[in-house]
């Protein structure tokens, strides 16, 4: 037998048949693949009971059927079509989701990481374009990761950086001033981008003692904030490209112009990555800089992860690449979330006159131009007003999770299956994403009431908001999501948002500027606000700005 099988086969292949072997393979090939992802897929998936929109194209799947829905109601609005709180649809090429508004489903989904992964392909987008950092890897790296940078985010080492925060919105004051008319009339300014600017200084201060300011070159530019602004245009300035990045990371492997531009601008943020931390190792090791001084230096994220490192056992200790990569994520989660929050709350208060009015009533009766921290988290109506805007306008609208094996997701409350059949729990296959809709568990009316889709600080007047707890690290809302994977800047985001806010509402009152109205818009992960009749600007908030002391 095995000589036989050693025998090579009497078979000689002539051009002819390997043409034909490959029309053949050309033309059975995509039909495989079709039966494979359409017809196969929907065959054998385990939750094909569920209810949801059948796929309006090959392609595309249910996507546009389910971003037609109005923004902040979309998952919300399909789960009432179909009378179930859980749904699936189909996405791109047959690619299976599942999304729900079940709040047993959520927590369990958020709380099993193990399970449950961030989206797999939007990991390996961030892993090449910022490294191997806690925003793009799973598991036992993820708590390793976590464990150092929780050093550089507990309560203690965020409330020393008070201090700094003071000095940035001060600083931001300073800007908007210099971009005021001399003669007291309102000015109108992108407030999006002057919070954009502060929040980059501050994460760059906050996270690795760099001052972007003074690190430009003779261009006038800064090489750490251009490079990865380059990077970021260039994954996310093409949105077909997105979508196929965020499917095949590979793509960013071939010789595209984009993929060119976006390794150079790796190639430099790795550079200046090295560099800083260097630096702050440096630092350390000078003993330059004493944690007792009555200073923020040496507090940054990355010198507290390196003492922190330090004294971590080999095992638990991050790499120095995972260091250096920590610096992209901060830049990437830290810096946008938090001017979009503050371009919200601007958005707010100039829709809401009586609302903005209130504010500054509670934070002119402050005698201090710099509270305490203590002074600023007691100011009961700046408090309500973040958490009305993290509410109704959360920076980031959903998050994705991906099932890494076959596992079973429990329902609070059993669904009417497409068989008339209750189902009390979902049996999920490898790769089936679970969407976590934020936007839409912050506006339930169940748990927000009635008027959850207004703006409405004064909501949590009664204590019985929120109705529900919904899985949560702040406030019961779902903005910083709950589990393993909770915002690890949330209280860096308060204490940040608040301090610029108290300055701005104490000395500047903002205004409509003309009839201009604002949407709500999702290009890439965040939520921004962008002018009606001119989307294709990108985001902007130009909103009127006058100087009180000018009054
Ligand atoms: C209003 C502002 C912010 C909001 C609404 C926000 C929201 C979120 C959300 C929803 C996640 C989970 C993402 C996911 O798992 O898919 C997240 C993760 C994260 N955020 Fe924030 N964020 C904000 C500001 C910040 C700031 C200022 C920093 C840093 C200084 C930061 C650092 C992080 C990090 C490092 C993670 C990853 C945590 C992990 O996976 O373990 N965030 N944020």
């Amino acid at each position: 037998m095995s000589t036989l099988l050693s025998q090579p086969l009497p078979i000689t292949l002539t051009p002819l048949m390997v043409g034909y072997a490959a029309v053949a393979m050309l033309v059975l090939g995509p039909i495989a693949l079709y039966l494979y992802l359409y017809p196969y897929t929907a065959f054998t998936l385990p939750f094909k009971n569920l209810r949801g929109p059948d796929p309006a194209s090959g392609f595309f799947g249910s996507l546009f059927t389910v971003g037609s829905k109005p923004i902040g109601r979309r998952y919300m609005s399909l789960t009432k079509e179909y009378d179930a709180s859980t749904v699936r649809f189909r996405g791109l090429i047959g690619r299976w989701r599942i999304a729900s508004t079940d709040i047993t489903a959520i927590s369990h989904v958020l709380r099993h990481t193990g399970q449950w992964h961030r989206n797999e392909g939007f990991n390996g987008l961030i892993a090449r374009v910022t490294g191997f950092n806690v925003l793009c890897v799973e598991d036992e790296a993820h708590r390793r990761q976590r464990r150092i940078l929780n050093s550089a985010f507990n309560g203690t080492s965020v409330n020393a950086m008070m201090p700094m925060f003071w000095e940035e919105a001060y600083d931001l004051k300073a800007n908007v001033n210099k971009m005021l008319k001399g003669d007291g009339d309102d000015t109108e300014i992108d407030m999006l981008q002057v919070y954009i600017r502060t929040a980059m200084d501050i994460i760059g201060r906050a996270g690795f003692n760099y001052y972007f300011e003074k690190h430009k070159g003779k261009d006038g530019e800064n090489p750490l904030s251009k490079a990865f602004n380059d990077m970021i245009n260039g994954m996310f300035e093409n949105k077909r490209l997105v979508i196929v990045q965020s499917i095949f990371p590979q793509a960013l492997d071939m010789p595209t112009a984009n993929a060119k531009r976006v390794a150079k601008s790796r190639a430099v943020l790795d550079g200046i990555a090295r560099d800083i931390v260097n630096s702050r190792r440096a630092e350390i090791a000078r003993d330059k800089i004493s944690l007792d001084k009555d200073s923020y230096e040496g507090k940054d994220v990355i010198s507290l992860c390196l003492r922190a490192n330090m004294s971590a056992s080999e095992r638990d200790r991050m790499t120095e690449a995972e260091i250096e990569g920590q610096i992209g994520a901060l830049m990437l989660a830290g810096n946008e979330t938090s001017a979009t929050a503050l371009s919200w709350a601007t958005l707010h208060l100039v829709q809401n006159p009586d609302i903005q009015a209130k504010l500054r009533e509670e934070v002119m009766s402050v005698p201090d131009d710099e509270p305490s921290l203590e002074t600023l988290n007691s100011l009961p109506y700046l408090d309500r007003c973040v958490r009305e805007v993290l509410r109704l306008d959360p920076p980031l609208p959903q998050v994705v999770r991906t099932a890494a094996v076959d596992c079973v997701v429990p329902l609070g409350k059993p669904v009417l299956g497409r068989d008339g059949k209750l189902m009390s729990e979902i049996h999920v296959s490898k790769g089936t994403d679970f969407i976590v809709p934020i936007n839409d568990m912050n506006r339930d009316p169940r748990i927000w009431g009635d008027d959850a889709d207004t703006f409405n600080p004064d909501r949590y007047d009664d204590a019985s908001i929120p109705r529900t707890q919904l899985p949560s690290v702040w406030g019961g809302l779902l903005s910083f999501i709950g589990g393993p994977h909770h915002c690890l800047g949330f209280r860096f985001a308060l204490l940040e948002i608040k301090a610029v806010l108290f300055v701005v509402v104490r000395n500047f009152e903002f205004a409509p500027s003309g009839e201009k109205e604002f949407a709500r818009f999702s290009p890439s992960i965040i939520q921004r606000p962008v002018v009606v009749g001119q989307e294709r600007k990108g985001m902007q908030l130009p909103v009127m700005v006058r100087a009180l002391s000018a009054e």
